[in-house]
C-alpha cells in the first residue's frame, strides 16, 4: 500500500496546478492520470476550436473584402491544409503540457485510472491501493451525447473527433446553440461546410438578455441556419452520411441529409466513475460532491474537488485558479482558506464574439432587485464598428442604484474579448459608472461605444 500526503486524480488543468501548489507545501504528492495527458485545453478543446476558427475568420473576412472594393479573387479553402494546421498547432501546444509535466518526478506520478474505496483510499483497475490524507478530485469532464443522437452511429461527431478529420466534410448538422455548437458550427460555415444547427429551449450560448438574445438569432441565422428551439423527430445513419427529420421555420416537416452530426450538447463531470458511494462524501441532485466555492472543500473534510469535476464554471482559467487553491488547502489541512477568486467572465469565440461577465442578468435580478438599472448599446450605431464593417451586435451593462457599483454585463459584438476584460477587470477592482467614465476614450475605437452606455447608465443610476 503506498501511503500520500496529497493525492491528485487528474492531471488536466486543474489538477497540474493542484499538484504544483500542492508541492509547495508538502514533499508526498501523487499525480494520477491514465491519459491521454495534455489538457482537454490543448488537445481537444480550447485550442484546436480557436485555431479551426482563426482558419475560418481569415476564408470570411477575405470573402466579405469586396464591401471595401478590395477583391481577393476566388477565395479557395484547402480543407486537408486547413486541419493539417489545426492538428500541428495543437499538437504543438500538447507537446509544451507534456514538456512541463516532464520536470514531475516518476514517483510523484501513476498513470492508472483510479476511484475509491474509502474516504481516504483509492485503488487502480489492477488493484494497487494508495491511502492519501487528503484527495484532490480532478478528472474533467465529457461530452453529453443525448439517447436521441446515438442513432447517427459511425457519423457522430464529439469535438475530440472533428479535429482528428484529415479534411473538412462537405456538411455537418450541430446539436447545441451552446459555447461549442456556435464556435464550432460558424467555422464549419465560413469554411464553405453546409451547416444546419440545432438548439433547445431558445437558449443561444451564454446569453441570459432576451434582447441581445433577439441579436445574436437574427444575426447568426443571416449567415447559416440556426434554430434554437428546434423540433426534430428523426436522426437516422444512411450508407453515406445521417438523415435528420425536423419541423422547419414555416412549419414544415422536412428531412436533411448530412455527412456528419456533430453533438454540442454539454458535458458531464467525470465523477460517475469515481466510486463515490464508497465514501461518505455529500451528493448534489447530479451525483456531484457538494462543495465550498471558495475553498473547493467537500463535506468531508480531507476531499477537495476542482476544475470541470465539479461543473461550477467549466473553463480554462477557472480549472487553473480552482486547482491551485485546492491543492493548496488540500496540502495544509486543517488550514483551509477561501480563494482568491475573480470576478466571473466566459467568451465565446463567435463573430460576433459573446462575452458575459459579472452577475447574469437573473442574478442581479434576484439579487438586487429594485435597486438596478441597466443601459443598453447597439453596435450599429458605433462609428468605429461601421468602419471596420463590424456594425452588428448589443451590449448591456447592469449597476446598483445609488452607489454606481458595475454588476454585469453581456456583449454581443465585435472583439467583445476586450470589452470584457475591461469591464471585469473594473468590476474586480470595484470601479463604479463614474469611476470608468473619468478614463480616457480614444478616438475612433470601440470603446466609445461603452463611453455612450455608461453615460446613459450614469443617469440612471
Ligand atoms: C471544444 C472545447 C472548447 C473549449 N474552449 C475553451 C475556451 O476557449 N476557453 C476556456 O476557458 N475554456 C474552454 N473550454 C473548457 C476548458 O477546456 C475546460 O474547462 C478545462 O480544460 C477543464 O480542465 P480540467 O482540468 O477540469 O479537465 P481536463 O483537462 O479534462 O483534465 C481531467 C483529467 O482527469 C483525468 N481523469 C479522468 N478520470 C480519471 C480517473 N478516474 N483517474 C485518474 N485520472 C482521471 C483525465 O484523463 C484528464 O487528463 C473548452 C472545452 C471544449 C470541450
Ligand atoms: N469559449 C469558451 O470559453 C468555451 C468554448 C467551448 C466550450 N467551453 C466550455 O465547455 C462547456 C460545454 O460546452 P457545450 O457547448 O457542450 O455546452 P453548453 O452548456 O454551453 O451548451 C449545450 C447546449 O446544448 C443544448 N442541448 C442540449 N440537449 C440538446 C438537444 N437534444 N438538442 C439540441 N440542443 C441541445 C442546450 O440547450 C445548450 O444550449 C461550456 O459550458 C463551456 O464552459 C468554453
Amino acid at each position: 500500500m503506498r501511503k500520500v500526503n496529497v493525492a491528485v486524480i487528474g492531471a488536466g488543468s486543474a489538477g497540474l496546478t493542484a499538484y504544483r501548489s500542492a508541492r509547495e507545501h508538502t514533499d508526498s504528492v501523487l499525480l494520477i492520470d491514465p491519459g491521454p495527458l495534455g489538457t482537454t485545453c490543448a488537445r481537444v478543446g480550447c485550442m484546436p476550436s480557436k485555431l479551426l476558427i482563426a482558419a475560418a475568420d481569415t476564408a470570411w473576412h477575405m470573402r466579405k473584402a469586396d464591401m471595401f472594393g478590395v477583391s481577393a479573387g476566388e477565395i479557395q479553402v484547402d480543407g486537408k491544409r486547413v486541419m493539417q494546421r489545426v492538428r500541428r498547432m495543437r499538437d504543438g501546444f500538447v507537446n509544451k503540457v507534456l514538456r512541463g509535466m516532464a520536470s514531475i518526478p516518476e514517483s510523484d506520478r501513476l498513470d492508472k485510472a483510479v476511484h475509491f474505496v474509502s474516504d481516504h483510499r483509492l485503488e487502480t483497475e489492477d488493484g494497487e491501493q494508495i491511502e492519501a490524507d487528503s484527495i484532490v478530485i480532478a478528472t474533467g469532464s465529457r461530452p453529453n451525447i443525448p439517447g436521441m443522437m446515438k442513432a447517427a452511429g459511425d457519423r457522430l461527431l464529439v469535438n475530440d473527433d472533428l479535429f482528428e478529420l484529415t479534411t473538412l466534410p462537405e456538411s455537418v448538422v450541430v446539436f447545441g446553440a451552446g459555447v461549442i455548437g456556435l464556435e464550432l458550427g460558424q467555422a464549419l460555415h465560413r469554411l464553405g461546410v453546409r451547416v444546419r444547427l440545432f438548439g433547445l429551449g431558445g437558449l443561444i450560448g451564454p446569453i441570459g438578455d432576451e434582447d441581445i438574445r433577439k441579436a445574436a438569432y437574427h444575426c447568426f441565422n443571416d449567415e447559416f441556419p440556426l434554430d434554437p428551439d428546434a423540433h426534430v423527430s428523426h436522426i437516422g445513419e444512411t450508407a453515406s452520411g445521417v438523415r435528420v427529420s425536423f419541423t422547419d421555420k414555416d412549419g414544415r416537416e422536412v428531412t436533411e441529409q448530412f455527412d456528419y452530426l456533430l453533438a454540442a450538447t454539454g458535458r458531464r463531470p467525470n465523477v460517475d466513475r469515481l466510486g463515490l458511494e464508497n465514501t461518505s462524501l455529500e451528493l448534489d441532485e447530479h451525483g456531484i460532491p457538494v462543495f465550498d466555492r471558495d475553498t473547493l472543500q467537500c463535506s468531508v473534510s480531507h476531499i477537495f474537488i476542482a476544475g470541470d469535476a465539479n461543473n461550477y464554471l467549466p473553463l480554462l482559467h477557472e480549472a487553473a485558479d480552482e486547482g491551485r487553491i485546492a491543492g493548496r488547502n488540500a496540502a495544509r489541512l486543517p488550514d483551509v482558506t477561501p480563494g482568491p477568486r475573480t470576478v466571473p467572465l466566459a467568451i465565446v469565440f463567435s463573430d460576433p464574439q459573446i462575452a458575459t461577465v459579472g452577475l447574469q442578468p437573473a442574478q442581479v435580478e434576484q439579487q438586487y432587485a429594485g435597486r438596478y438599472a441597466v443601459a443598453a448599446f447597439d453596435f450599429a450605431q458605433q462609428a468605429r464598428a461601421k468602419v471596420l464593417g463590424r456594425d452588428r451586435g448589443l451590449m448591456k451593462i447592469w449597476a446598483e442604484t445609488g452607489s454606481g457599483k458595475l454588476l454585469g454585463a453581456e456583449i454581443f459584438g465585435p472583439d467583445a474579448e476586450h470589452l470584457a476584460h475591461l469591464l471585469a477587470w473594473s468590476m474586480q477592482q470595484r470601479l463604479t459608472v463614474k469611476d470608468l467614465l473619468a478614463m480616457p476614450y480614444y478616438h475612433p475605437v470601440l470603446e466609445e461605444g461603452l463611453r455612450s452606455l455608461l453615460r446613459e447608465l450614469q443617469r440612471r443610476v
